[in-house]
């Protein structure tokens, strides 16, 4: 039997967690940590992301303030939009919703935010202290699916961890948090050759890649525990439906536990948002 990784239910742990420290925050500063989420242009699968975040920000005490800017907003506007927020002492968290529109540079826009303020942990700077083992706001979905696995298994150290999928929100800083937790890393990607192989020798799989239903279950050793960080939307019998980049019904004989989709990696990934906006306010008040 394998077990189900609960993510909306660890999820909502963490919030409650955070709600509680955030209550503290505002007892002792007289302030209320704010997280700035700027939205440009009209991105389709951004909807239900938004619902959640400002959903969970009112449970977390947290202050949710939104940019919506039209689709053609221009580089100049939304640098002067971030240097504003920058500045701005009530805001603690930046973040911008990416994919940006293409005429928007996505590296100038993640260098603008202040590091301090930078809760999706992609700044350069950021990303340095992450890769060096001095980590302060790290992302949140590769911080979501650590804390799933550190739940699911006692020890970490000497596993043979398999990441599929090499972006820089997902796959290398789970890499680099997954070497920091002793495990042995093999990040797959598009040109590695013998990927099925390599994903059978995986104590722990991390599919990242964004193709619906990749991973069979022939890729699997067994006892394997899988996280699934794939959200794809598929037309199944003319429904629209969520599924991940693990093939989950196919899979399950195999896996020692595994994260749904819906309902896994998602919802710990807004809630490690939060967390993040409390760590930031935390630092820039000193505390
Ligand atoms: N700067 C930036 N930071 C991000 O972290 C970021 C981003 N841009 N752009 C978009 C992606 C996507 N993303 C999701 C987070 C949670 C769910 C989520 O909560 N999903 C639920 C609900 C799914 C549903 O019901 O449709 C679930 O998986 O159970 C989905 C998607 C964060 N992203």
């Amino acid at each position: 039997m394998t077990v189900m990784i609960d993510g909306k239910a660890l999820a909502d742990e963490i919030v409650q967690h955070v709600a509680h420290d955030v209550l503290a925050f505002k007892l002792k500063h007289k302030v209320t940590p704010a997280l700035a989420v700027v939205l440009v242009g009209e991105d389709p699968a951004s909807g239900v992301y938004v619902r959640n975040k400002i959903k969970r920000t009112e449970q977390s005490g947290l202050q949710s303030i939104a940019h919506y800017l039209p689709e053609n907003t221009t580089q100049s506007e939304l640098d002067e939009l971030i240097d504003q927020l920058n500045r701005d002492e009530s805001v603690h968290g930046i973040l911008v919703q990416l994919p940006l529109p293409a005429h928007l540079s996505e590296p100038r826009v993640i260098e603008a935010i202040t590091p301090a303020k930078d809760v999706d942990g992609f700044h350069p700077e950021n990303v340095g202290k992450l890769v060096t083992g001095q980590p302060v706001l790290v992302p949140c979905t590769p911080l979501g699916c650590m804390i799933m696995l550190k739940r699911q298994m006692d020890d970490l150290s000497g596993k043979h961890a398999v990441v599929i999928g090499r972006s820089n929100i997902v796959g290398k800083p789970i890499a680099n948090l997954l070497l920091q937790a002793d495990c042995t890393v093999t990040l797959v990607h598009s040109r590695t050759q013998n990927i099925e192989e390599i994903c059978r020798s995986a104590d722990i799989l991390v599919a990242a890649v964004g193709q619906p239903l990749m991973v069979k279950e022939h890729w699997l050793k067994p006892g394997v525990v899988v996280i699934d960080v794939g959200i794809n939307q598929i037309s199944l019998d003319g429904k629209r439906k969520l599924v991940g980049d693990v093939d989950f019904n196919g899979v399950l004989s195999k896996t020692a536990a595994i994260t749904p989709v819906p309902g896994g990696v998602g919802p710990m990934t807004i809630a490690c948002l939060m967390q993040n906006t409390l760590t930031a306010a935390q630092h820039q008040l000193g505390c």
